[in-house]
């Protein structure tokens, strides 16, 4: 595995990748079992896997949870080794944004609600970095995980928009064995606090079941929020969706979604099925 610390290490190891298909993983480190699908699936349809590790800082809406972000690149680095991937990048802040960077990606539509309106400036920093990932990796097609439901949407509708001619697929998201899907803040969960998580999931499971029963959406998710904050989680939204637009519905269709995000503790946990 070829590891890049710049982006002229970057260029160069890229230029040996010419003639094959590339799938690109972008994360922010602090690698878990849901990184690892994504490689496992980028392996599965390229012949070679780029992952780059950046902690993008424009994307934080809150600089002390950019400051206390997970950092494990010795790990992450022997884990992406044992995975067989070809090649990982950990591009220096200035490789992305060059000095005077002033242009940014703002995405309206499925970007607009749910995170995009509590965390403002998030979704903007999401395209920006990935549009700038794209263009200096150029990969034929990239791996997001469904775990970020909303970022997937936002990322499909940038690159339809904008034509980029990269594919981009979702990777279902992977879950501890009590179904608390995995993330990297996960970490700064007290043990207490770990094992109450897995209630989001077990709420999100009932919830999408009373609706495939016919229940009343608006009931079931006003029954979800009150649980939830019976049990001490800070509910920011628990919302029934279109799939793509990410509008709210009354009436549940095939593609509709039920996503969430809740605060436990500091740790603020998104999920969706
Ligand atoms: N449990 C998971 N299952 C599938 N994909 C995941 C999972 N967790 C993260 N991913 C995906 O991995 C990619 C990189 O995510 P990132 O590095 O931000 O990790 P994370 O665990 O989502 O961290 P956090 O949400 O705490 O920032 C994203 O496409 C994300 O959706
Ligand atoms: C896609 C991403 C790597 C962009 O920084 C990030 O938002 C993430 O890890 O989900
Ligand atoms: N995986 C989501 C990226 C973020 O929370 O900034």
């Amino acid at each position: 595995m070829i590891v890049a610390r710049n982006l002229q290490e970057f260029l160069q190891a890229r230029s040996s990748l010419k003639e094959y298909s590339i799938a690109l993983v972008p994360t922010m480190g602090a690698l878990h079992e849901g990184h690892l699908a994504l490689i496992k699936r980028s392996k599965e349809l390229a012949h070679y896997c780029i992952v780059t590790i950046f902690i993008n800082e424009l994307q934080f809406d809150q600089p002390e949870d950019f400051v206390r972000y997970p950092k494990t690149e010795d790990q992450d680095i022997n884990l992406l080794k044992q995975h067989d991937v070809d090649l990982v990048w950990l591009p220096r802040a200035g490789d992305i944004y060059p000095q005077n960077f002033a242009t940014h990606i703002v995405v309206d539509g499925p970007a607009l609600l749910w995170e995009g309106a509590k965390r403002p400036g998030h979704f903007s920093g999401v395209a920006t970095v990935v549009y700038r990932l794209f263009s200096l990796i150029k990969p034929n097609l990239a791996c997001f995980g469904e775990k970020d439901w909303q970022q997937l949407q936002v990322i499909r509708r940038m690159v339809a928009d904008l034509g980029i001619p990269i594919s981009v697929f979702g990777v279902p998201t992977v879950r501890e064995d009590d179904g608390l899907a995995k993330s990297s803040r996960n970490r700064f969960l007290s043990r207490e606090e770990q094992q109450k998580a897995a209630l989001l999931y077990k709420v999100l499971k009932q919830s999408h079941q009373h609706i495939q029963s016919g229940k009343n959406i608006c009931d079931v998710l006003k029954q979800a929020v009150e649980e939830l904050t019976k049990e001490g989680f800070e509910v920011d939204y628990f919302a029934a969706v279109d799939g793509s637009s990410l509008h709210e519905i009354s009436e549940w269709k095939h593609d509709s979604r039920l996503i969430t995000a809740a605060r436990l503790g500091s740790v603020r946990l998104l999920d969706n099925m």
